[in-house]
């Protein structure tokens, strides 16, 4: 899939890996439409980009992905403005075991509101021209992360809601490919102040600390590498990539 003139939409694109992720999408000649939260680093960025790709490839539109009525709006300026959506890219993602509902309702469910919001602009059964939709979900969305549960339990439910959604649009002809990121441990904030996310399982930071000491650290970089992959490659649908500092790999599922 060649990216020149196609339009791609990424969620907390401001910061760390949706940063990565749209400059990667811009470098391969899309147009990226920015959505975060965090308006004073996305206009910082967007000064940069501009500069560097020119004003008219790059948009941001302050959006809570746990407000169905904001994603609504930002898709609607989206098609507006550029005329179509043909990427998105259900990234944006906190990690707080205190506050464990807003890590729901970010985390899995900002990716489900993102997709049908997605879909009714990119569905080719309802007049949408397909494409792709990639989403982050973590290693801890294959195995357990025993310090943030609920952590874990978004990141399996954006693995499997990815997977479902992938088989659901082939058989209904949507025209739209589903893949998921699983990346290991990944040098951004998300990493900061373990202590005061990790909620009544603090205690166990050196656990993890030792698990990413053993594992190594990937760079925002490396994650959007895959990512271009899972976009541009028309053969990946329903992939799930698992990304690790010595490398990638394709996971296997058992069949059902
Ligand atoms: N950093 C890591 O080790 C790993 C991160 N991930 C996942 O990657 C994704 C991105 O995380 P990072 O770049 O590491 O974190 P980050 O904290 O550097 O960036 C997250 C971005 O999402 C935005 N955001 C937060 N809540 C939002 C909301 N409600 N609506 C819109 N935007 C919002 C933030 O403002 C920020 O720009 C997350 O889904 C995270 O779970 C996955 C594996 C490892
Ligand atoms: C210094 C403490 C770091 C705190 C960790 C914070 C965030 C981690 C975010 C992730 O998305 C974690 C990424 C990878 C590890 C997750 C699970 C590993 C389990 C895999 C297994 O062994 O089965």
């Amino acid at each position: 899939m060649d990216l020149s003139g196609k339009i791609a939409v990424v969620t907390g694109a401001a910061m760390g890996i949706g940063k990565a992720i749209t400059e990667k999408l811009l470098q391969n000649g899309a147009t990226v439409v920015l959505l975060d939260v965090n308006e004073t680093a996305a206009k910082t960025l967007m000064e940069d980009l501009s500069k560097q790709y020119g004003q008219d490839r790059t948009l941001f539109l302050s959006c809570n992905v746990e407000s169905e009525e904001q994603i609504k709006a930002a898709f609607q300026k989206t098609v507006e403005t550029f005329g179509g959506i043909n990427i998105l890219c259900n990234n944006a993602g906190i990690l707080n075991e205190s506050d464990w509902e807003k890590t729901v309702s970010i985390n899995l469910l900002g990716v489900i509101r993102g997709t049908y919001l997605a879909l009714k602009h990119m569905n080719k059964t309802s007049g949408g021209r397909g494409g792709v939709i990639v989403n982050t979900a973590s290693m801890a969305g294959l195995g357990p992360l025993i310090s943030c549960p609920v952590y874990t339990a978004t990141k399996h439910g954006v693995v499997g809601f990815t997977r479902a959604m992938s088989g659901a649009s082939t058989a209904l002809g949507y025209g739209v490919r589903f893949n998921v990121i699983c990346p290991g441990f990944v040098q951004t904030e998300l990493l900061s102040d373990p202590n005061s996310k990790m909620g009544q399982f603090s205690h166990l930071v050196d656990v993890i600390e030792q698990m990413m000491i053993k594992d190594g650290t990937l760079n925002a970089t490396e994650v959007a590498d895959s990512v271009l992959e899972m976009v541009t490659d028309e053969t990946k649908n329903g992939a799930a990539l698992m990304i690790f500092s010595k490398g990638k790999q394709y996971i296997t599922f058992p069949s059902m």
